[in-house]
């Protein structure tokens, strides 16, 4: 209201010019009349008789009338009498003037007439001047409050239909806390008719909470009456006998003037709420499955661990993981596997208790929060039933898939009392489960935390290695057997770390593939192998045909920018690609799928030698030798080690070697140790071995002797072990 405020204390009233009405038979006496009285500020109206005068009442509005009593016609008493009878004349204030003043009765009858004033003739004009000053003063000061009256009026019209309209509600509160004052609002949002409001206690519409004093002079309303300052409450709950506790956002403040009290404004928050509920909810669920997603996961253990906390309870985290669901994606596509992971939540949902928090985080990683355990027990029979459940077959789209799942299971406050801590404990333990065999569930152990913590050392120290040139290749020689000659080079990672030594590749590699480190370490490898390689051919050190072999892990198979980088690196080192080999596993080729074919595809169009390694060991299927253009089989060392001994082993490798040869691929053993195994690889018709009982893995000089060495003598490379057979090729065994 500041700007347009129309209030009588806010707003001046300017004064008014006052007219005032001379009647009198004689003009020269109205003339003398206002001479007497005119001081600028006047309108004067004059009248020569009484009827005259009525109907300028009737129009004019006039402040004051001078009126002479004798006149021809009507007299002022009869003017008086009709004015005092009219509606509109009657409060206008008159003066009565005489030149003859008979008797007391004389000025009684203009007084009872409703003179206000009775003065004869000759008019002392001090006196009249102060008489018609006073009045025209009152009349003024009468004009005035009637004006403030009426902006009154309105302003308490305006304000009323203000708190009317208003969709919040308005009450008013006395120092005590009793309710003087409720809006339509108001009495809408409380549903209560006026009455069952007014003159009540405040404190019984809002209910009595913890954190809500129901105590009047502890209240919010109170203090922002006693200290003088507004009040803001963004949630609260109101209520009344006719409708239960809604929540509500208020501000109470001092009121303004003199009225002592609070004004509190208060809006039903009910649907604002519910919305933000909605989408608080919608943020928190999976929108596949309608189970909690990540964030509401989260938001649920914590809330499970605080609980639990303060009831010294126990509780489990189950974390599973479903067994060959990818197998499902990539081959049945997607729209199957949403399908089949809308099917494995409705099972989870049968299997678990309503009190139990089931959640998706994330591709086919499903979670279960138990509460309210009596012992670990209790989550193992949860496991055990989960596992159960999803191991009966799905009919999805038709068809029907078996899958599984491995669960982990990480108990509170055993193994840990934070949400990360027994995500990674539960984590933990899935892997363990998972790498057991499948269908399993694994607690969270002492033994598995020590070695996640190692585990996460490794980890960062792998993140110095790759900063700090720690990593090293080696490089392991292939025999040919025909003629004893170099034929090809492994290449070997190795990790240098300053205080540990040499640390194997079993240990790092997995870590490398879990983290994804691999395909930076990759990229390193690769670009090393072609440098060197071109160093070697600048020295020629290596024969033309020599090959170099690197190991692909599987996530630098499917890494998009393999092929490219290879092509930058072959051709930044000026390779014949035909020189480099990579060794892939049977597990990267199992899934002939798009993505698989595409990228052998590109291996292909790039003409670099391809090599199946450790074969026999993975998921073999015939179908993708036949389908993949393919330039080796390494035969695993596990079948070469008893070789010597085992029938069953001569048959298997005979196998490869016939299936290799009959396809035109070649064949290398690995592992080779002794030579009762070279003699039996030799009579199967091996090509090409590797192994210790030729050389172990060898740093750049050492291989580089190693070779010149052998080519200086044209001969043969000798067993690493044996007494030198100088030039002589290795003896042929009898068959
Ligand atoms: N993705 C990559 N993986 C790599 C790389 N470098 C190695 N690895 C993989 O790490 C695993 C262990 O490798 P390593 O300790 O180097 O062992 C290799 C040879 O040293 C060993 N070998 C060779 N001959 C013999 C022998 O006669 N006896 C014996 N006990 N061991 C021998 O075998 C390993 C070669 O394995 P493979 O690759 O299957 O030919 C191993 O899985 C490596 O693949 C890398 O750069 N990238």
């Amino acid at each position: 209201m500041a700007a347009n405020d129309t209030s009588p204390t806010a707003v001046r009233i300017p004064p008014f010019i006052q007219t005032v009405l001379l009647v009198d038979d004689k003009q020269e006496n109205r003339v003398a009349l206002e001479a007497m009285l005119d001081d600028g500020q006047i309108h004067f109206l004059h009248a020569s008789s009484g009827a005259t005068a009525l109907k300028m009442l009737l129009n004019t509005e006039v402040s004051l009338v001078l009126l002479d009593v004798s006149m021809p016609g009507m007299d002022g008493y009869e003017v008086l009498q009709m004015m005092r009878s009219t509606r509109s004349t009657r409060h206008i204030p008159v003066i009565m003037l005489t030149a003859f003043l008979r008797d007391e009765m004389e000025t009684l009858r203009g007084y009872q007439a409703g003179a206000i004033e009775f003065l004869t003739k000759p008019i002392n004009s001090v006196m009249l001047r102060c008489k018609v000053m006073q009045f025209l003063a009152l009349n003024q000061q009468k004009h005035q409050l009637k004006i403030a009256y009426e902006r009154l009026d309105t302003q308490k019209a305006y304000y009323e239909s203000m708190l009317n309209a208003a969709g919040e509600g308005v009450i008013g509160l006395s120092t005590e806390g009793e309710v003087r004052f409720a809006n339509p609002a108001a009495l809408n949002l409380l549903q209560l008719p006026q009455p069952d409001l007014l003159d009540q206690p405040f404190r019984s519409f809002y209910p009595p909470l913890e954190e809500q004093p129901n105590h009047w002079e502890a209240s919010d309303f109170y203090l922002a009456w006693s200290e003088k300052r507004e009040i803001r409450v963004e949630e609260a709950l109101f209520g009344s006998t006719q409708r239960d506790a809604f929540p509500v956002q208020y501000t109470c403040s001092p009121l303004a003037g003199c009225t002592k009290g609070t004004v509190v404004v208060f809006v039903d928050i009910t649907q604002r709420k519910a919305l933000e509920n909605q989408l608080r909810m919608q943020a928190m669920t999976d929108h596949l499955t309608g189970l909690y997603n990540r964030a509401g996961f989260k938001a649920a253990l914590l809330h499970a661990l605080a609980r639990c906390t303060r009831h010294h309870g126990q509780m489990a985290l189950l974390l599973i993981d479903l067994d060959r669901f990818k197998q499902v994606n990539d081959t049945l596509g997607h729209e199957s596997g949403d399908k089949l992971l809308q099917a494995v939540a409705d099972r989870l949902r049968h299997t678990v208790r309503q009190a139990d928090t089931l959640a998706r985080l994330g591709g086919d990683e499903f979670t279960v929060i138990l509460e309210h355990l009596d012992g670990a027990e209790d989550a193992a029979y949860c496991a055990a039933k989960i596992i159960e459940a999803l191991k009966h077959p799905f009919q999805i789209q038709d068809m029907e898939l078996i899958i599984g799942a491995s669960v982990g299971i990480a108990t509170y406050p055993a193994c840990g009392d934070n949400p990360v801590a027994l995500m990674q404990a539960a984590d933990v333990a899935m892997y363990r489960a998972k790498s057991d065999g499948r269908n399993l569930y694994h607690f969270f152990t002492q033994e598995m935390n020590d070695r996640a913590r190692t585990k996460m050392v490794l980890e960062q120290s792998l993140h110095h290695a790759l900063t700090g040139q720690q990593l090293r290749l080696v490089y392991q020689p292939q025999i040919d057997l025909r003629t004893g000659q170099i034929i090809g080079l492994e290449a070997l990672l190795r990790w240098q770390h300053p205080t540990a030594g040499l640390v194997s590749p079993a240990t790092f590699v997995p870590l490398l593939e879990e983290t994804g480190l691999i395909v930076p370490v990759g990229n390193w490898i690769i670009k090393t192998v072609c440098a060197q390689r071109q160093d070697w051919n600048r020295r020629h050190v290596l024969p033309e045909d020599c090959k170099i072999a690197i190991n692909i892990s599987p996530r630098q198979f499917v890494d998009e920018n393999l092929a490219r980088m290879l092509r930058q690196h072959l051709h930044q080192h000026q390779i014949n690609p035909a020189s480099i080999e990579l060794e892939l596993t049977e597990n990267m080729l199992m899934q002939e799928n798009e993505q698989t074919l595409h990228i052998l595809h590109q291996l292909h169009q790039l003409a670099v030698s391809l090599s199946i390694d450790d074969f026999g060991t993975g998921y073999s299927s015939f179908s993708y030798i036949k389908r993949f253009n393919l330039d080796a089989l390494k035969i695993d060392k596990s079948f070469v080690d008893q070789l010597a001994e085992s029938e069953r082993d001569v048959a298997i490798v005979a196998s490869i070697i016939d299936l290799a040869h009959n396809l035109r691929m070649k064949t290398i053993a690995e592992g080779v140790e002794t030579k009762a195994q070279l003699d039996v690889l030799t009579c199967l018709g091996c090509d090409i071995i590797q192994g210790f009982y030729y050389s172990p893995p060898c740093q750049v000089a050492e291989l580089e002797s190693l070779i010149s060495n052998s080519m200086t003598a044209g001969m043969p490379l000798r067993p690493n072990h044996m007494p030198s057979q100088a030039g002589m090729p290795p003896p042929a065994p009898s068959c």
